[in-house]
């Protein structure tokens, strides 16, 4: 059933100015027309020419009432988003007349499409490679200007094209190779690991350029999870709406104002900075506090970075102190097991206005290289400093122009760890004089494995995953 019509409504949920309802498919044009009128006129008028907007009233079918005034574009295969015909109805942007809308093209034939079903189409039909059409989702999701800066090179095939290029390289070695197993009697010499060599290099410092920037590309894409943790009173929320600019907790005197985690994302130079802010973790007999300080540990548990706040104008108390122990036990500021990289806690003494009585020496001595940061949320004093500290921790504002192509997808940047290592033993074998076909077969695993980034061998299962995600209409 790949060339039914699908037809969905293209804009979001809710009212608006204008929404549009999408049809695609052989038949978008026979099931439209019959739909629409040219007002105070009875006849169904011809379909208007292609690519053109048209204005007309849409009725509904079975009883013929005028259910809006739209304009439609009707969109001959295969200039357009899907490759094939589609027709675009854009109607008063009012939930209901969109679905009444909706509702009459589906009478005449047309199928409800599935989320992503129109990109997929343009993947299946070959406008969009996979890398491309996932950018599609990634543009409308990205959250700083430079996910989407990313997200649209992507789109404009960037990545694509440098992935095509590893596997060029990879090609080169591989028909070499196969030339002469395929074809023994035309007298092609067997290659010399020298000669297959420049190629799988060239494949890999190809590959080895695109990994380098992927974990800060997927930070732009995913966002840094930040959790505010400390105990009650300390200042968190008041750090949190310091750090959004805008009064978005509640802040009171008293200790255990918070009772429920409150997220929000901030742009930290380009990276999305989901900040959680929670309630004071402290041992309570309230429920409702517990539930809270429940949440409290989920957040931190969670997170990829942790801002543990302390009161700096009162000495520590035995409450922050097993706030610390906790930390520490979910592996902030430690070496996890067969990880280079450790959950990492950056230290906030706030209050930094008042008088400091605090015993910082001792909160160094427990978070041993966590970076410190003395602020006020009511001076701002030392609010720049901390979000320096985030942005060093991640390395961030160093995206360079518009050539710089960065990985953002973990499931990219999986395919292409996996190239490198088939990569890798093709050269190992190389090196032993195995057979040829053997170092052919592992070129072949790295080749394919590369093309999983564009689609080119991905299977039905992950396009289902992909495509899933994205929205209805899309
Ligand atoms: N109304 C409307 N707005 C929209 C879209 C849409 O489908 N409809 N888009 C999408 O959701 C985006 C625009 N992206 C698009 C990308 C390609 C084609 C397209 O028709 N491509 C053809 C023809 C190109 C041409 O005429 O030069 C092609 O590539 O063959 C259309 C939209 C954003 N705005
Ligand atoms: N002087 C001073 N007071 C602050 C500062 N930051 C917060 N406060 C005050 O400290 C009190 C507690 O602030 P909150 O932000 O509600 O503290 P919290 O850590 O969220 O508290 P809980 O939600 O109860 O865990 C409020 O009276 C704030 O006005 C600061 O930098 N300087
Ligand atoms: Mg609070």
């Amino acid at each position: 059933m790949q060339n039914d019509t699908i037809a969905a409504i293209a804009t979001p949920q809710g009212v608006g100015g204008v929404g549009i309802i999408r049809v695609s498919g052989s038949d978008a044009f026979s099931l439209v027309a019959p739909l629409l009128r040219r007002p105070s006129r009875e006849d169904i008028p011809p379909v208007p020419p292609t690519h053109q907007l048209t204005y007309r009233v849409i009725i509904d079918p079975a009883t013929q009432e005028i259910l809006d005034e739209v304009l439609v574009a009707f969109m001959r295969a295969p200039h357009t988003y899907t490759c094939e015909d589609v027709v675009e109805i854009q109607g008063h942007g009012g939930p209901l007349i969109l679905r009444r809308i909706l509702r009459s093209v589906l009478a005449q034939g047309a199928r409800m499409a599935n989320p992503g079903e129109f990109t997929l189409r343009a993947f299946l039909n070959g406008r969009l490679d996979l890398a491309q059409a996932e950018a599609v989702m990634d543009l409308i999701g990205s959250q700083t200007e430079v996910g989407q800066r990313l997200a649209m090179q992507q789109l404009r095939g960037k990545l694509s094209d440098q992935v095509e290029h590893a596997r060029t390289s990879m090609l080169g070695a591989i028909a070499r190779i196969e030339a002469s197993i395929d074809f023994p009697e035309d007298d092609i010499p067997t290659p010399q690991a020298e000669e297959l060599l420049p190629f799988i290099e060239e494949a890999q410092r190809q590959i080895a350029r695109l990994l380098a920037g992927s974990e800060q590309g997927r930070l732009y894409r995913q966002g840094l999870r930040t959790a505010i943790i400390g105990r009650p009173n300390v200042g968190k929320s008041s750090l949190l709406n310091a750090l959004l600019r805008i009064e978005r907790a509640i802040v009171t005197p008293i200790a255990g104002t918070t009772r429920d985690t409150v997220e929000e994302i901030a742009n930290l130079r380009g990276i999305p900075l989901h900040l959680i802010d929670t309630a004071g973790i402290t041992p309570t007999q309230d429920p409702v506090e517990q539930l809270g300080v429940q949440r409290s540990r989920l957040a931190a548990e969670t997170a990829d970075v942790i801002l543990h706040v302390f009161d700096g104008a009162t000495a520590l108390t035995e409450q922050d102190w097993q706030v610390a122990q906790e930390l520490r036990a979910m592996g902030y500021g430690e070496k996890r097991e067969g990880q280079a990289a450790r959950r990492p806690v950056v230290v906030v003494i706030n209050k930094a206005d008042c008088e400091q009585v605090i015993d910082v020496a001792a909160i160094q001595s427990f978070w041993q290289d966590a970076s410190l940061v003395q602020t006020s949320t009511l001076t701002g004093e030392g609010l720049e400093a901390l979000e320096n500290t985030l942005a060093e921790l991640v390395q961030a504002g160093n995206v360079s122009g518009n050539e710089s192509v960065l990985i953002t997808s973990a499931r990219h940047q999986e395919a292409l760890r996996r190239g490198a290592e088939h990569l890798n033993a093709a050269i190992l074998s190389l090196g032993q004089k195995v057979p040829l076909d053997f170092v052919s077969i592992d070129l072949r695993a790295a080749y394919d494995a590369l093309g999983e980034v564009t689609g080119e061998t991905a299977s039905e299962d992950l396009l289902d995953r992909i495509f899933s995600e994205f929205c209805i209409g899309k």
